[in-house]
């Protein structure tokens, strides 16, 4: 049931560049995420995969370069978080976190009619919760609140799903079933970007792919992306980082 339209929007990064105190994460990227498109993010840790995340989803602003979203908020895009920042010492109920996904619909004093309840109810049951609905959040595993927090992504009923590291830490059952989620959010038209370790993963089920490494080093269909000579420049490039931590020229001439 969508109350939204859930077509994706295209999104184009133009010489786009994030820095730490003027440390590049992210430099001079330049591509478009084409509407509807299914892309894995990939690259060596520290590549600067999770800043671009955030950058996309407007919590970190742009040094250099810029990002066009073709007039759409990013306030309208679906966020998964790397779990690690996520914190569930709250006292919240699944129920109520998944409920959450609905507040930009309903106001956050909208209050719940009988067709929102069904609504998160419907949702938590693609994710194979049902019974789950007044467990606290922190007595339940990674896997379990993973799949919440896919529930609340399917009830925000976003056009564009931002996904850091969806995976990690995640057993394989519930890796395959939020697999499939994000296949149909896929052939639904929505703009899916995930952050992803698992090449074979990546292979199967990701048809575009950003390889990243600071620079992006590749981007375009799978196949051409995981290209030895690709992926043997992205590990060149992160031992060259690690030996000369890099600042980034132009940012330092704005700031003098
Ligand atoms: N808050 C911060 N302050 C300063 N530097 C940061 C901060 N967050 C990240 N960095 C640095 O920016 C670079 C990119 O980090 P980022 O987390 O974007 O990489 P990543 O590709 O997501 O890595 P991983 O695969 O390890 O999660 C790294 O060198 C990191 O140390």
């Amino acid at each position: 049931m969508s109350h939204s339209d859930p077509r994706g929007a295209p999104i184009h990064l133009d010489n786009l560049t994030i820095t730490y105190q003027r440390h590049p994460a992210v430099h001079h990227v330049t591509g478009s995420f084409e509407a509807g498109s299914l892309t894995a993010i990939i690259g060596p840790n520290g590549a600067g995969k999770s800043t671009l995340i955030k950058a996309l989803t407007g919590t970190m602003a742009a040094s250099e370069g810029r990002i066009d979203r073709a007039g759409m908020s990013p306030s309208r895009y679906g966020y998964l978080p790397q779990a690690a920042e996520v914190d569930r010492s709250f006292p919240l109920s699944v129920f109520d976190t998944v409920a959450m996904g609905d507040w930009h619909r309903l106001g956050v004093f909208g209050g719940m009619k009988r067709q929102d309840v069904a609504r998160a109810l419907d949702a938590l049951d693609k994710v194979g919760l049902t019974g789950f609905e007044q467990r606290r959040i922190s007595e339940l595993s990674s896997g379990q609140f993973q799949r919440v927090l896919f529930a609340r992504l399917l009830l925000q009923d976003a056009p564009v799903i931002l996904l850091d590291e969806p995976f990690n830490a995640i057993d394989e059952r519930t890796t395959r079933d939020l697999l499939t989620l994000i296949r149909h959010w896929h052939e639904h038209g929505r703009t899916v970007i995930a952050v992803l370790h698992d090449m074979s993963q990546v292979r199967q089920c990701f048809p575009q792919t950003l390889l990243m490494a600071r620079e992006a080093i590749a981007w375009g269909p799978t196949d051409e992306v995981l290209q030895h000579h690709n992926l043997r420049r992205a590990n060149m490039m992160e031992e060259s980082w690690r030996a000369d931590a890099h600042t980034c020229a132009l940012h330092e001439e704005e700031q003098a």
